[in-house]
């Protein structure tokens, strides 16, 4: 067992990491894990460096009891932690379950607030001091590393709080941990209280000062390191801030905030921090508890840029919009969204990724649809781009006929009517037809405004993406004297779609038409 740390020894800048994912974090409604799943966060926790692991609370039932001892037994360099209340059968039942780990704690509590004594406990304040005494005496006899909580402490009496920690230590406790249980302290408080408990309590020099918060008022994490800057040497916290209520301070946000801001927080720990994803999405995976898009480091939009001005800073710049890299939390890159807060910068950027090189004026035709399509969709998939860039001929066929404007009434009492506008070698021209269903109306009107004797010869629908936002990729084959031309359009819009669609084959129509392109080589087409 290796020997606490204190704040003015050798390693006093190192903070230890102990991750109560497992207990605390399993105490969150709809959180129970079962022994596989526990094995394989233990596991991963072990293998990225965090320092204790809380395996669980061993006499709460016989499935907790059976997963810490499974962990104890898994566990390579990390110390097991099994929680345990006052009396002699928590204690030795937590004693049991961590007996077997290479590194081994036993974790006792109880309250010491006077809401919490009085009507929780029933007990005398004289009363909680000698459980205090039996319970880290007791487990002292079992494990060399006892630590013990004085449950809300934050509402504590501060002269009662310090004759509580004090029997604490002097009864043999290693680590002292200050939980915030539900979640009321704030920063300054935060390192108060740590500093003030380590000002009076005596025979300290090998004890360590842990912190324990909750997110109740949103400040877990916050006053975690404040407590840390008051010479706090443990931080208690879950991945992804899982936990009671509104969870605990978030694992992932201690570590790297110490690691993105050691210039003003300059603590070490020993996390590598690049497994962070991995054991955010396999907790979240486990427990079926999605990631809020916006958490702090490891939310999907944590890494992601949408807006075009962020996005074109992005490109020539990451640190512009970012603090840190995305491969230090064990992602490949940071995301460009593509959406209606875009630019031209990102979305030539986007094509170029796709395959596309284009220039300015083909730049500006698709993105200018791009734009149209953002503002009916929340977000631009790769494929819907691919559809833009086929439909706005980007593969090169010129624009001579445009869809302008399109009007389709239908329904069960009418019998469906299309008013169309197409723009014909610049010049703007309608039609009005019935027809057998709407697409057969627009595809009438097209052949009112162009005539022409080409057969339709195939026409299909697909979504592209998923949801009822999802795109509706057209295709339209087009036959005229052996001359073959295939049309696609994508749109939300499915009725605007094919008749898009349409007007594309028409258009690379026209180029077979004047190239006079061999039948033969224009079935590529
Ligand atoms: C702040 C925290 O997160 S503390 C950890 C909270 N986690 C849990 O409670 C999860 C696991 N808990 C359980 O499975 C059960 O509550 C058990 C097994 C621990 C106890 O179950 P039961 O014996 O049925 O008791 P119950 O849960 O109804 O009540 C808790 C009892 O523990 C007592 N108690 C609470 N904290 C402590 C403590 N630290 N030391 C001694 N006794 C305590 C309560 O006063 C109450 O005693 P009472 O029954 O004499 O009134
Ligand atoms: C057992 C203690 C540390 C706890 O979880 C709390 O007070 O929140």
């Amino acid at each position: 067992m290796t020997a606490p740390a204190s704040v003015s020894g050798p390693a006093a800048d190192r903070v230890q990491i102990f991750d109560t994912t497992l207990r605390d974090g399993e105490q969150s409604p709809g959180a129970t894990m079962t022994l596989d799943e526990k094995l394989s966060v233990a596991r991963l926790l072990d293998e990225m460096g965090v320092d204790i692991i809380e395996a669980g609370f061993p006499i709460a039932s016989e499935g907790d009891f059976e997963a810490v001892s499974a962990i104890s037994g898994v566990v390579r360099n990390a110390t097991v932690c099994g929680l345990a209340r006052t009396g002699a059968a928590d204690i030795e039942r937590a004693a049991k379950a961590v007996e077997k780990a290479h590194k081994n704690r036993i974790h006792t509590f109880i309250a010491t607030s006077p809401i919490h004594m009085a009507r929780k406990l029933q007990l005398e304040p004289e009363a909680v001091l000698e459980k205090i005494h039996f319970a880290v005496t007791h487990a002292r006899k079992f494990v060399d590393e006892v630590q013990w909580s004085p449950e809300d402490a934050t509402r504590s009496e501060h002269d009662f709080l310090v004759k509580a920690v004090q029997t604490a230590v002097d009864a043999g406790a290693r680590v002292i941990n200050i939980p915030d249980t539900v979640g009321y302290t704030a920063p300054e408080e935060s390192a108060a209280l740590i500093r003030l408990l380590r000002e009076r309590v005596t025979g300290i020099e090998d004890v360590i000062f842990s912190t324990h918060c909750h997110n109740d008022l949103g400040m877990a994490v916050a006053n975690s390191l404040a407590a840390v800057s008051a010479g706090a040497r443990q931080v208690e916290c879950t991945i992804n801030g899982l936990g009671e209520r509104a969870g605990n301070a978030a694992l992932e946000e201690i570590v790297m905030a110490m690691r993105v801001r050691h210039d003003i927080l300059p603590w070490t720990n020993g996390v590598d921090t690049t497994r962070i994803m991995q054991a955010s999405r396999l907790v979240s995976q486990i427990t079926g508890f999605p990631v809020q898009y916006n958490k702090a480091v490891v939310g999907k939009n944590a890494f992601a840029h949408e807006s075009g001005i962020h996005q074109d800073g992005m490109l020539k710049d990451t640190t512009t919009y970012e603090i840190m890299r995305p491969e230090m939390v064990g992602l490949t890159e940071s995301n460009l969204v593509m959406g209606k807060h875009s630019g031209r910068a990102a979305f030539r950027a986007k094509l170029k990724d796709l395959g596309h090189t284009v220039g300015d004026n083909q730049l500006n035709d698709v993105f200018v649809r791009f734009k149209a399509l953002a503002d009916t969709k929340k977000e631009v998939y790769d494929e819907d781009i691919l559809a833009l860039m086929a439909e706005t001929g980007a593969d090169g066929a010129p624009q001579r006929f445009e869809v302008k404007e399109l009007a389709v009434t239908c329904g069960t009492t009418r019998s469906p009517k299309a008013e169309l506008t197409l723009i014909v070698d610049g010049v703007e021209k309608s039609a009005t037809e019935t027809g057998d269903g709407p697409v057969d109306c627009c595809f009438k009107a097209i052949r009112t405004i162009v005539p022409h004797e080409a057969k339709l010869q195939l026409f299909q629908i697909h979504a592209v993406t998923e949801g009822t936002d999802a795109q509706a990729t057209c295709s339209v084959r087009l036959e005229e004297d052996g001359r073959i031309a295939t049309g696609r359009a994508s749109d939300t819009d499915t009725i605007l779609s094919a008749t898009r669609a349409y007007v594309h084959a028409l258009n690379r129509l026209q180029v077979r038409r004047e190239k006079s392109v061999a039948p033969q080589e224009a079935k590529a087409g």
